[in-house]
Parts: structure tokens; sequence; C-alpha cells
């Protein structure tokens, strides 16, 4: 088994400059370039706290490159981008990446790369029109041919390559190679879907009424988060959860079964005959009318609203957006039900595999080639396929993730996961080059987690107000600030993911960055 440098090679595009350490920096502390769609953001909570940390904390535009910005001649450039406001995050000479390709192994090339490409095919479940979902099952056959170790605590180990031609295919100029990382759950392929909606025409009625497995795929995930829970404090549903509702539920039985779609009639709803963690969205056709009942039943019971109360919420699973998918039980129980596109954004499928998006931005004239992994631990092995040549990496941090457990490992908080991981990638070799854009996620669940649960409880070091969420998120940013030894530049943006109207700021910021990179590229800057 040889190792090859020569197929992937690290992110060293010919035509990029490197960075001048004089590069113009605003002040981290600032904040300064939360970029949040105040107005429309749902909850006035949220707005007011949003539009807080926005006004005071304005930023001046910067560049990535100073060196002739004075010049009259970049006048134009200058008032191009004066949209953006952005915070570099590091000063001074770049020190030798470490982390990540110390503690993975050099990957493997493919062995035959044309029959490779034959199982790239398209996403069942995004629908994205110009997606490709390269095949889990063949990465997964070639990372255990190449036998690489898992190497670190991260799991991010080396991994064979299937892609590796397609990698090095030199990008069609104006194409744009845009890498979106981050933990499970962190919110990257809602950017994606963002993307779908904003610069792609949105979802079809055809779409949405395919999507509708995925919603009652994640009722169903939220009735095993719920039972598994109680199970776990000694809380199984019993008597007392229905004792109150003797006329409507018959006993139990009948309502554990309906949750757990043990039910007789259940070949109406299922075709595969697994137990209900199991079931893949496919294998849903439909829910039993009581199902949707129940689930409010068992959502409402006094056991399970303590539970969510309790200590103990930290310690399990839940998905994020349970109480907005409870809250639209009536709607979704509907015999017509087709999601809406808010549905969809709040939906949760777990990425496997490399999901492959073409996107283009007409305005700017530019394509972005966008690539969307799976962020749990036993996903991140594939990643390294695709390293090379990134222009603009979205690295997703949940901030609502610092008081929960991870998924894959419960003894590890979650926020620490992701910030382990960012030191990771932003010290890897193959992103010196790389504009990396941070997206400080789920605001609007964090804002409401912290008025209850207040940040120093995890993270004891945190000396400000605990329950101060601009204060909160300024740490959290500045604790990953820490980690940039690489001094990237590195470009925060507070997001709800969820939101449409946010992100449509942020890509604005996004277009503005790769325009800048591409001008720098013709030595216009
Ligand atoms: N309320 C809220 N929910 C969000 C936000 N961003 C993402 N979510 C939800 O979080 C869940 C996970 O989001 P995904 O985009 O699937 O996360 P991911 O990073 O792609 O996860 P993996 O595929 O496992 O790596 C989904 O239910 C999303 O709707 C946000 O800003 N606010
Ligand atoms: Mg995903």
């Amino acid at each position: 088994m040889g190792l090859c440098s020569s197929k992937i090679e690290p992110n060293v595009s010919k035509s990029k400059k490197h960075r001048s350490t004089d590069e113009v920096h605003t002040n981290l502390d600032n904040l300064s370039d939360a970029v949040v769609d105040i107005n429309n953001t749902e909850d006035a909570s949220v707005r007011a706290t949003l539009k807080d940390v926005v006004d005071k904390n304005k930023a001046t535009p910067i560049y990535a490159n100073n060196e002739n910005n004075s010049s009259t001649d970049n006048n134009d450039i200058k008032k191009s981008s004066s949209l953006i406001s952005k915070v570099d995050s590091g000063i001074g000479k770049r020190s030798k990446p470490s982390s990540y390709e110390n503690n993975i192994e050099t990957p493997i090339p493919a062995e035959n790369s044309s029959q490779m490409k034959k199982y790239i095919i398209s996403n069942p479940n995004v629908k994205l029109s110009t997606s490709k979902l390269i095949k889990d099952d063949m990465i997964n056959q070639n990372v255990n041919k190449s036998s690489l170790s898992m190497s670190n605590t991260m799991d991010m180990s080396g991994v064979y390559s299937p892609l590796a031609d397609l990698q090095d295919t030199p990008q069609k100029e104006d194409t744009y190679k845009v890498l979106l990382l981050g933990v499970g759950e962190s919110g990257k392929s809602t950017v994606l879907k963002q993307f779908k909606i904003l610069r792609q025409g949105g979802y079809t009625q055809d779409e949405l009424e395919k999507l509708r497995s995925v919603i009652y795929k994640n009722l169903l995930d939220i009735v095993t988060d719920i039972c598994k829970a109680r199970n776990k404090y000694k809380i199984p549903v019993g008597e007392a959860d229905i004792k109150d509702l003797k006329g409507t539920i018959k006993d139990v039985d009948d309502f554990m079964n309906t949750l757990r779609l043990s039910i007789d009639n259940r070949n109406e709803f299922i075709t595969r005959n697994v137990p209900l963690e199991e079931l893949e969205i496919e294998d849903i056709v439909g829910l039993p009318s009581k199902f949707f009942a129940y689930l409010a039943i068992l959502w409402k019971t006094p056991a399970t609203q303590a539970l969510l109360r309790s200590k103990h919420r930290k310690n399990f699973h839940l998905l994020g957006n349970a109480s907005y998918f409870i809250d639209s039980l009536e709607r979704i129980s509907k015999p017509d039900y087709v999601p809406t596109v808010d549905d969809v954004l709040k939906a949760r499928i777990q990425t496997s595999g490399i999901q492959e998006t073409t996107v283009e931005m007409q305005e700017d004239n530019i394509k972005l080639k966008i690539y969307d992994v799976g962020g749990q631990r036993v996903e991140r092995k594939k990643w390294i396929q695709c390293f090379s040549n990134v222009s603009i990496l979205i690295f997703c941090v949940s901030l609502s993730d610092y008081d929960s457990p991870l998924e894959e490992d419960p003894k590890i908080n979650a926020l620490a996961e992701s910030i382990q991981l960012f030191d990771s990638i932003v010290n890897s070799k193959w992103f010196v080059n790389t504009q990396v854009m941070l997206f400080l996620n789920k605001i609007d669940i964090f804002i409401k987690k912290i008025k209850q649960s207040p940040l120093n409880t995890y993270f004891p070091e945190y000396s400000g107000d605990p329950k101060d969420a601009k204060a909160s998120v300024k740490y959290i940013l500045s604790l990953l600030k820490a980690r940039n030894r690489a001094n990237l530049t590195i470009y925060p943006h507070v997001t709800q993911a969820t939101d449409s109207s946010n992100i449509e700021l942020v890509f604005a910021t996004l277009a503005e960055t790769v325009l800048e990179n591409k001008i720098k590229n013709l030595g216009a800057i």
C-alpha cells in the first residue's frame, strides 16, 4: 500500500498570493462582523439582542490584503467591498501549521478513479438541481481497504481518496470551491438548503411533498429521544402519564405501541420491519393519525416536562427544533400535509458522505462548487477528500452546543468538541490560502437558552455575566480565535441558518469575499 502525496496536494493555489501579514485588522473584541438580519429574525428578544450586538460593534470594512488599499485605483474596489464587515483573527507571522496533518496519514489515491466516479449520484433527499452525492458505502469500502488508523481524539484520520482525480481537475475560471465543515448538527446542511432557497429558485411543490417523510422521521426521532431519556433517568412511560386521559387512550400499551410504531397495521405506514431507530427516511410512508395526538401527550406529560427542565437535560440528546415540530403537530397531522420551506429548514437529516452542489451567483458572475460533509466523528475521516484548493471554508459552530453533550460521546461537551475541531482545521496545511467564514450559528436557540443555563456552568473560566448573550458569544468567539495559531484570515458571522433573510446577508459577504479574492488574483489589489 503506497502513500501518495502527489495526487492530493496541500492547498497551494498557484494563482493565489500569500496574504500579507500587514493586513488591516479590526479589533477582534468588537465582534464587529456579527452579520445578522435583525429585522427579519423571528423572535423579538433575539431581534433586540442581535441589534445590540451589531449596533454597538459596527465594523470598519477591511481588506484581506491592504498593500495597496490607499491607492486611488482601488476606490471602486473599496466601495464594492463596503458592505463587508470583517474581523481578522490573527496578526503576525503565520506559525507552523500543526495538528491535523501531524495526526493523519497521507491519503492514498484512487486505484481506478473513473470507476469511482460512477458512484456519484443525485442526492435523493435534498434534490438540489446540480448536486451529487458521493456514496457512503463507496467511501467506507475504500477507507477500510486503506486500513488507515483512526488518529486522534477528534476521529479525523486520514482517508483513502476516491475523488482524487476530481479534486485535482484544475478549477475552471470563476468557479470557486466552498467547503462546509463543523461538528454534527452545527448547521452545515441548513446553510446548503439556503443556497437552494436563495440562489437556486427554492423548492418545488413536488420536492416539498417528497420531503414529508423527513418531517415524519424527525417526529419519530423526538419520540425515540424522549423515551430513551426517560428510561435512562428511570421514569419510563407508564400509567401516570395517561391517567387523566383514560377516555382518549386505551392503555399504556396502545400509547407506546402507536408511538413506537409497533402497531398491528404497521405495514400501512412503514415499508421495512426494523426497530424505530433503524428506520430510514424512505421507509416511512405515513404515520397513524393518533400518533400525532399521542406525541403531543408524551411531550406535555408532567414527567417529560420536568425532565426537559431538569439538570439532566444537558445529558441527553433531543432534536434542536423539537418544540417547533411539537407546536406544529396539528398542521403536520393533516392527511394532505405538505411541508413548508420553514419545516424543511428546521428538519434534521444527518449527512453521510459528501454532497457536492454547484451554485451560480448570477449577479456576481461566479460559480461556487459547494461541498457539504457529515460532521459526526465517524464521518470526519472522509473529509480530507475535499480539502484541496478550497477558496472559502465555512466552519459552522453551534453556539447552543455550549451546554450539550456530543451526540456520539455524551462525556464530551459539544462546544468543546467544536473548538477542538476548529483548531485542527485552521491549523492544517490544507487551508493556508483559504478564507475562513466562521458561522457562530443557532443564535436564536442560544439567546433563549443562556437565560436559564449560564455559560460559566460549562465554561468555568468565563468571568463575564453568565446570562448575557452578547458577552457570552464574544467569549466563545475568543476561545475560537485563540486557536488560530496559523493566523488565517477569519470572518466571523453570528447566524441563524434557519432564517433565510439572515443568511442572505451572509451570502452577500461571501460573494464579496470571493470577488475580492478574484480581483486580488488578477493583481488589482
Ligand atoms: N433553531 C435553529 N435551528 C438550526 C439552526 N441551524 C441549524 N438548525 C437545525 O439544526 C439541525 C441540524 O442542522 P444540519 O444543518 O442538519 O446540521 P449538519 O451540520 O449538517 O449536521 P450533520 O449532517 O450531522 O453534520 C436541523 O434540525 C436544523 O434545522 C439555527 O440557526 N437555528
Ligand atoms: Mg448535514
